[in-house]
């Protein structure tokens, strides 16, 4: 599946420009998609002997009427009902005439009394919250039991946004069209989904260079060419080298977690940066691993300099507070000679929550000295909104939205973590990630994400394509495991999913 996803605005303009260039008109990528969704409910279910189609008065009713028209055709009782009427000359309008079949209105419509249900009530165009007789069709629908099959969108979800405006239908199916919008893939938008097919109407690949999307879906395609695999030619220094510093004597698990998980993601060497209480603990854990005595930011800022750290962990059971703050700004603070990358979790996103400029401010710095960002923030919601409470409280705007702005206010690329990662960088690029598995929201688990977005940037993989290709491999992992899962397990994982990444890399050559 292809990996641009397309907001509502783009898809239309994908449309014109389709449309524009030939060879399908308008009423030919309406018929297509119309027998896509007719395709995909007779195949589902052969054994559906009525169709109730619900149609809306756009494009997307237009969907639906194209759809009818097949699904009589194919022996099916389908029943239209549909409140308003498409503007004459539209496209729907002229699926409207081809169909032949009567027109119901709302009040008639017993979903209760049908197996399958296609809604092609509002698709692209939905522009505010759904109400009246549609939300009441919708609610029926929902309450019906019946197979829903979606039109583009289930009805009510912003496919910008993945919000429900209003109220949504719950379908078992969704059938879209060309590339996938962000709503199919950000929640809550992807329950209401089910299963998402996505359909060739015969709009031409090559409307995309014009358009220029900015929103992917994460898979590999985004990153592989800059994955950092190492060639005949290297060795362990020319694999970079990362820093993770360690909290005190009862908080230094996290700090061995994400050092190993550097280790595993391919760094050629890792030290774990220990206050001089936690070293005889951190000794006892530590075997590939190297471990350092460091107390003050001057010493770090003379081992990161002395021992080319190539990137750094910072946060992860560091204690919230002055100490992580002055920490930061002294590797900030080495500007060009600065790690590659750092990487800021937990407790160092935390210990900037009253003065988050402070943190930008330093963070600009390096950008300015170095011509881009190497930092990455790997916030959940709950630590994003200390950083950027006005972005976590914007209503009716997309995770991938906010995570863009707080990148561009931040100087860094944003994780904001969840079911439905989003990984943001300052220039606007976004990415959705959609293999987690919910057993991966489990204590330590952001540990060893840290762990791996660090142990690549170390390489000199790119900020963005490292924080992206460090989820997904966070994700494979622990889609591999299942229940039963703890962080601990997760390092000795990311050999499987690494393995399926470089074999699927060699054959794609
Ligand atoms: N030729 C084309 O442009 C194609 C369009 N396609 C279909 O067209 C759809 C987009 O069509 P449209 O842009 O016409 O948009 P929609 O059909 O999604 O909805 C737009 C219509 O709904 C009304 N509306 C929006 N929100 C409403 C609300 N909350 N309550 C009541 N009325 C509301 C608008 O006033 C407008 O009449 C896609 O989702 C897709 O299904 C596909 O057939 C592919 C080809
Ligand atoms: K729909």
């Amino acid at each position: 599946m292809s990996f641009e996803l397309l907001s509502p605005t783009e898809m239309s303009e994908a449309d014109r420009l389709s449309i524009a260039r030939g060879p399908h008109d308008g009423p030919a990528l309406m018929r297509n998609a119309g027998a896509a969704v007719a395709r995909e409910v007779l195949s589902r279910y052969p054994q559906a002997r009525t169709v109730h189609v619900l149609a809306g008065p756009g494009n997307n009713g237009g969907d639906g009427f194209a759809a009818a028209r097949l699904l009589a055709q194919a022996g099916v009782d389908a029943r239209v009902y549909c409140e308003g009427r498409p503007v004459a000359g539209s496209d729907a309008a002229g699926a409207l005439a081809d169909m032949r079949l009567p027109l119901l209105g709302f009040d008639a419509f017993a979903p209760e009394e049908t197996d399958v249900v296609v809604d092609a009530l509002f698709g692209a165009g939905l522009a505010r919250a759904i109400g009246g007789a549609y939300a009441q069709a919708v609610e029926k629908a929902n309450a019906s039991g019946a197979c829903v099959v979606a039109v583009d969108l289930p009805s009510g979800l912003s496919g910008g946004s993945g919000l429900v405006l209003g109220t949504a239908i719950r379908a078992g199916v969704t059938v879209t069209f060309f590339r996938l919008k962000p709503g199919h893939l950000l929640y809550p938008g992807r329950a209401l989904c089910g299963d998402t097919v996505l359909a060739d109407i015969g709009i031409p690949a090559d409307v995309l260079s014009e358009i220029g999307p900015r929103t992917f879906r994460n898979t590999p395609e985004l990153w592989r060419e800059t994955f950092p695999w190492p060639h005949s030619g290297s060795h362990k220094y020319a694999r970079g080298h990362v820093g993770v510093f360690s909290g005190g004597p009862s908080a230094s698990g996290a700090a061995r977690l994400a050092a190993i998980s550097a280790a595993r993601a391919g760094a050629g060497a890792v030290t774990v940066l220990s206050p001089k209480q936690a070293v005889q603990v951190n000794a006892m854990h530590l075997t590939a691993v190297m471990l350092k005595w460091i107390d003050t930011p001057e010493e770090a800022v003379n081992f990161a300099k002395d021992r080319k750290m190539s990137s750094a962990v910072i946060g992860p059971g560091f204690g919230v507070g002055e100490r992580c703050v002055e920490f930061l700004l002294a590797l900030a603070g080495l500007g060009a000679e600065s790690p590659f990358g750092l990487v800021l979790d937990a407790d160092a996103i935390t210990s900037f929550a009253d003065a988050p400029d402070r943190l930008f401010e330093a963070l600009a710095a390096i950008g300015a000295q170095t011509g881009r960002e190497r930092a990455v923030l790997t916030p959940h919601e709950g630590e994003f909104r200390r950083l950027f409470p006005d972005l976590a409280d914007a209503q009716g705007v997309s995770k991938p939205e906010r995570a863009r702005r707080a990148a561009e206010r931040a100087n860094a690329v944003v994780i904001l973590k969840g079911p439905d990662t989003v990984i943001a960088a300052p220039d606007g690029r976004a990415a959705i990630n959609v293999n987690a598995t919910p057993f991966l929201a489990t204590a330590g688990s952001g540990d060893v994400l840290a762990g791996i977005v660090a142990g690549l940037l170390a390489q000199g993989m790119p900020t963005f394509e490292a924080a992206a290709a460090g989820v997904w491999l966070h994700a494979e992992a622990g889609a591999r495991f299942g229940p039963g899962l703890i962080a601990e397990d997760l390092p000795a994982l990311l050999p499987a999913a690494l393995s399926e990444l470089y074999n699927g890399d060699r054959t794609s050559f």
